[in-house]
């Protein structure tokens, strides 16, 4: 699969959402970083303003649920208008359940793993998502340095997609930038989210054409994606 970059709106000014949203033209997401202050200390936006924004763009909406209990509130992202809707591991009561009417809704299912949260417990899981969200920072905040220490996470990721023969995205999310989308794709992830590294910039359109262009170069020549 092609690379593919999610500039976060965590970055961008809230009062132009729209605007922030045109201004990525040729994103493939525009990602949405929903925060509630109790899964997360930071409270961003919800299921209104992303309706909205939804209506606003043509860009895909990637909501990434920061939130106590997504088996609530995930489906509502569905019917706002979100293409994907991300939960996280640590905060699902029922994630198999969950996954299954996200999808059944018409979204894209997504499930993110928190720093200390490892994939393994999660193996079986895999082919009930479209997508696997490897967080690159502790969740709650833009302008974190990206985490190294997730890079064998990814890999091992990488391996389990592999060897079930799935055709799950793997996306990072946090610290991501020209610095670093590199290590991450020769580890394996193909969905880049990107905050600070796209709205920080005069250009962002540029921006995320960098980006794609590292993330492309690197892929071609990482070992996971012989064949991909
Ligand atoms: O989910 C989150 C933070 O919790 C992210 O989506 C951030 O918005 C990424 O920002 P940068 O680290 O790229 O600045
Ligand atoms: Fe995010």
């Amino acid at each position: 699969m092609a690379v593919q970059i999610s500039p976060s709106i965590l970055s961008a000014d809230f009062a132009r959402l729209a605007a922030e949203a045109e201004a990525v033209d040729g994103a493939d997401w525009l990602h949405v970083d929903v925060m509630d202050n109790h899964f997360v200390p930071n409270l961003t936006l919800g299921v209104p303003i992303v309706e909205s924004l939804s209506k606003a763009t043509g860009t895909p909406l990637d909501c990434h649920l920061m939130i106590e209990d997504p088996d609530r509130w995930a489906p509502q992202y569905v019917e706002a208008g979100a293409g994907s809707v991300t939960f996280h591991a640590e905060a699902a009561a029922a994630p198999v359940r969950l996954a299954r009417e996200i999808r059944a809704k018409g979204a894209r299912a997504s499930m993110a793993l928190k720093p200390a949260t490892p994939i393994e417990p999660y193996e079986d899981l895999l082919p009930e998502l479209d997508m696997l969200l490897i967080m690159t920072v502790e969740p709650g905040f833009g302008g974190q340095s990206f985490l190294d220490i997730m890079l064998p996470k990814i890999r091992r990721t990488r391996e389990l997609i592999s060897k079930h023969g799935l055709e799950l995205w793997l996306q990072v999310d946090g610290g991501v930038a020209e610095s670093t989308i590199e290590r991450c794709a020769e580890a394996g992830a193909d969905v880049f989210v990107a905050g600070s590294a796209v709205y920080g910039k005069d250009d962002p359109a540029a921006a995320v054409r960098a980006l794609r262009a590292k993330a492309t170069d690197a892929t071609a020549s990482a070992a996971w994606a012989c064949g991909h």
